[in-house]
């Protein structure tokens, strides 16, 4: 672990907020997309209100069908499932977004790896990291087809922010062009071990250690049951209170990142979370999940409405929050 002080205030944070804590109940705004267009507005607003007051909400009539997020669940399993040399045929360059890797995050907050093993898919990174069709037919086609969906919903939930910042609806749409090759959002695969078998001592480390995602919006796929997701506001970073945001079918956990939050002059918060491991008498067996980071592609200037910051392209700004978070081999 490096022992310099990190370069952005974020990870200053970050790096003091490693404690347990303790968990209160608070309410997670659930926000209705349903007849999108037409509602737009009040939508936009509350959006905006909830990614001020506290960084997270679940969107329901989100427009993803559940029997397609059942599917790319089954289908990222089917990658965890590979033998461990195939996996490491397709290892996570340094300093990227792309490949596997296996406990090979190491959280300023914990100074720990996180006890999970993970696929990134960042579309025009990909070259020979892909699993070939004989070890998983079909994989590549069906990742790639629900990347999509979920870069639909993001830049959806963005065009609102657009209108709250005063920036043309397809503003965030553009900042996120999937047809560039600056492209940068990833649909990260994620496979907590089962602690089905685990000592004691596994219990006292974290299935992902406090952090903020580093990017505009985060879309939040997880599985009824396999719960573990907490978050705790800013205002209550300093007494490290933590709330319990249990996943339900239909609803779609999303957060804001740290580049939506400088991009919008910190109007809005991105909000530490992380992932506890589960206690005795809850469900032990192994968590999947799937993000989908809706970063700004590289070559995109991020220039709050307010100017509170000076410009950065979200390259820059990118590449400053992977290299503080992965360990240095
Ligand atoms: O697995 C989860 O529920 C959260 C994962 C997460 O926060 C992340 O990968 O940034
Ligand atoms: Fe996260």
């Amino acid at each position: 672990m490096t022992t310099e002080p990190y370069a952005l205030a974020e990870l200053n944070k970050e790096a003091t907020i490693g404690g347990i804590g303790k968990t209160v109940e608070r309410e997670i705004p659930v926000i209705d997309l349903s007849d999108f267009d037409r509602r737009k507005h009040e939508i936009a607003d509350a959006l905006w209100q909830a990614s001020r007051d506290i960084g997270f909400f679940q969107v329901c009539n989100h427009g993803i069908p559940q029997a397609d997020i059942d599917a790319a669940f089954e289908t990222a399993w089917t990658f965890f499932e590979l033998p461990t040399d195939t996996k490491a045929r397709y290892p996570m360059p340094k300093g990227t977004n792309a490949g596997w890797e296996y406990k090979a995050q190491v959280r300023p907050s914990t100074g720990t790896p996180d006890n999970k093993e993970s696929y990134q898919i960042t579309p025009p990174n990909m070259t020979g990291l892909w699993p070939s069709e004989e070890e998983l037919p079909g994989f590549k086609a069906k990742m790639l087809e629900f990347e999509r969906q979920n870069w639909e919903l993001g830049v959806r939930i963005l065009s609102c922010f657009a209108l709250k910042m005063g920036f043309a609806e397809d503003f965030f749409a553009k900042a996120h062009d999937p047809n560039s090759d600056q492209y940068q959002s990833t649909l990260r695969l994620i496979h907590y071990m089962s602690m089905e078998n685990a000592k004691p001592d596994d219990f006292k480390t974290w299935r992902a250690g406090a952090h903020s995602d580093f990017d505009c919006l985060t879309i939040l796929h997880q599985k009824e049951g396999e719960g573990g997701l907490q978050v705790c506001p800013g205002k209550d970073a300093a007494e490290g209170k933590w709330t319990d945001v249990p996943p339900r079918n239909g609803y779609i956990t999303c957060n804001i990142g740290d580049m939506l939050m400088r991009w919008s002059d910190d109007q809005l918060q991105s909000t530490l979370h992380r992932v506890r491991m589960p206690r005795a008498d809850e469900y032990l067996g192994r968590r999947l999940s799937l993000p989908f980071f809706c970063q700004a592609n590289r070559d995109a200037v991020m220039r709050g409405p307010l100017g509170k910051y000076p410009p950065i392209t979200a390259g820059d700004y990118l590449t400053m929050r992977i290299s503080a978070n992965f360990a240095k081999n």
